[in-house]
């Protein structure tokens, strides 16, 4: 006899988001979903399943399931908090100004080099929370507030822990190079021999990150250190990502599709020639409409053009204190379609399919598929659409992280 599984759902429609085309969700009705150990065994109509139980069996009552949702770009351990800068921002103060003065990133710098690990995390772990609430199951978390190798280590064995304390898979991120310190005065080559000799090294001895990112940017760091940084953190065995082109064109796309890194994100600013190297380089764009939004930007990422070129496009929510004081993936994913005209299936792909792809995980997350890992969500919804569409409205009936039911997260 077939030994029993861990976990079926039956009477449910489905969204596999297993189609590579953005255009659909991959719909199942009169479906079920079966999975042991974590990994799904079987996602199809119901009347072809090849298994009538299991330890769990759930009358999903005509409800949606979905993927766990991936939020695969956020800034979320940090300390303090960048209110002050708001009113500056609203009366015309330009991002680059504020941080030209001092504030911005720096101020969160040193708000977080003064705080202890059992700070950072206790104020990360609230934010995280919220995300939770709405469904995510994977999410990546960059560190880049430490800015020193103490500091940045601290960070990332806080985003280590993050993933311990909760029932969430967290991909950590080294974004040392994210801005110059106050102590290497304006001087990024000299910053970026620490970053490359120490910083990353430390890193990698502790396993503490997969992956490596920049901020390629006027007020950061060139294309040209870029590639330099990049040729250190592919030595050392990290996967790439950046965020280029967000408030200027500086070339940090050209250099990301050099090196076959995963994923380009923001790109408001990034041109047809980029996009056409980025679907060769099989790049994901990862797009953050939470920073556009709050800085008040005008450039939009051209969507259409990426849509015609067949780059995979995640959403996220760039969760950070600066430029996207955004807690919400749902409302990234809302912003997405109304500022920059993304469908809401290509939202969903957003935070599902491609998002995975951003983390290099398109192998086994993001779609409900056999083999993948069994990350749940069970939505009392009429389709999926409606969730993308009202702001702030839906959170999932119940979910399921690697096929554990996640019992209860504080909202
Ligand atoms: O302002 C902050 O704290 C982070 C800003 C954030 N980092 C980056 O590279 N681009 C951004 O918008
Ligand atoms: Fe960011």
């Amino acid at each position: 006899t077939m030994e029993t599984i861990d976990g079926l759902i039956r009477n449910i429609r489905i969204a596999t988001l297993n189609s590579q085309l953005d255009t659909d969700y991959g719909v199942i009705e009169d479906g079920c979903l079966a999975w042991n150990d974590g990994k799904i065994l079987y996602v199809g109509p119901q009347d072809q399943s090849p298994y009538p139980s299991a330890v769990t069996t759930i009358d999903g009552d005509g409800c949606w399931l979905t993927p766990g949702l991936i939020d695969c770009h956020t800034h979320l351990v940090y300390a303090g908090n960048r209110a002050g800068e708001f009113e500056a921002l609203r009366q015309g103060k330009s991002y680059a100004e504020i941080a030209k003065a001092g504030g911005g990133i720096r101020s969160t710098v040193t708000a977080t080099r003064a705080a202890d690990e059992a700070d950072l995390f206790s104020e990360a772990a609230k934010r995280l929370q919220r995300l939770l609430a709405e469904g995510v199951t994977t999410v990546e978390i960059k560190s880049g507030y430490g800015l020193n190798r103490d500091d940045e280590l601290k960070m990332l064995r806080v985003i280590r822990q993050l993933g311990e304390h909760f029932p969430v898979e967290v991909h950590a991120t080294c974004l040392a190079a994210h801005a110059v310190p106050p102590e290497f005065h304006d001087d990024p080559e000299a910053y970026l021999n620490r970053v490359i000799d120490e910083i990353l090294p430390a890193v990698a001895a502790e396993n503490l990150a997969t992956s490596v990112d920049v901020f390629c940017e006027s007020i950061a760091f060139s294309a040209d250190q870029t590639r330099r940084l990049f040729r250190a953190a592919t030595r050392l065995g990290f996967k790439l990502k950046g965020h280029v082109e967000q408030l200027t064109q500086q070339g940090g796309t050209d250099v990301l599709c050099e090196f076959n890194a995963l994923s380009a994100d923001h790109i408001e600013f990034i041109s047809e020639p980029q996009i056409g190297r980025m679907a060769e380089a099989g790049v994901t764009a990862v797009i953050l409409p939470g920073a556009f939004y709050y800085l008040g930007e005008h450039q939009k990422p051209p969507i259409e053009s990426l849509r015609a070129h067949q780059v995979p496009m995640a959403v996220a929510t760039d969760q950070n204190p600066g430029s996207s004081p955004l807690s919400s993936l749902l409302t990234a994913a809302n912003l997405a379609c109304v500022l920059f005209g993304m469908t809401p299936a290509e939202a969903w792909s957003g935070m599902t399919r491609s998002a995975a792809q951003a983390l290099g995980l398109g192998d086994r997350k993001g779609q409900l598929r056999e083999g993948f890992d069994a990350d749940l969500l069970l939505w009392d919804v009429d389709h999926p659409r409606q969730i993308i569409h009202e702001i702030n409205r839906f959170r999932p009936q119940r979910i399921w992280q690697a096929g554990q039911e996640r019992t209860h997260v504080k909202n």
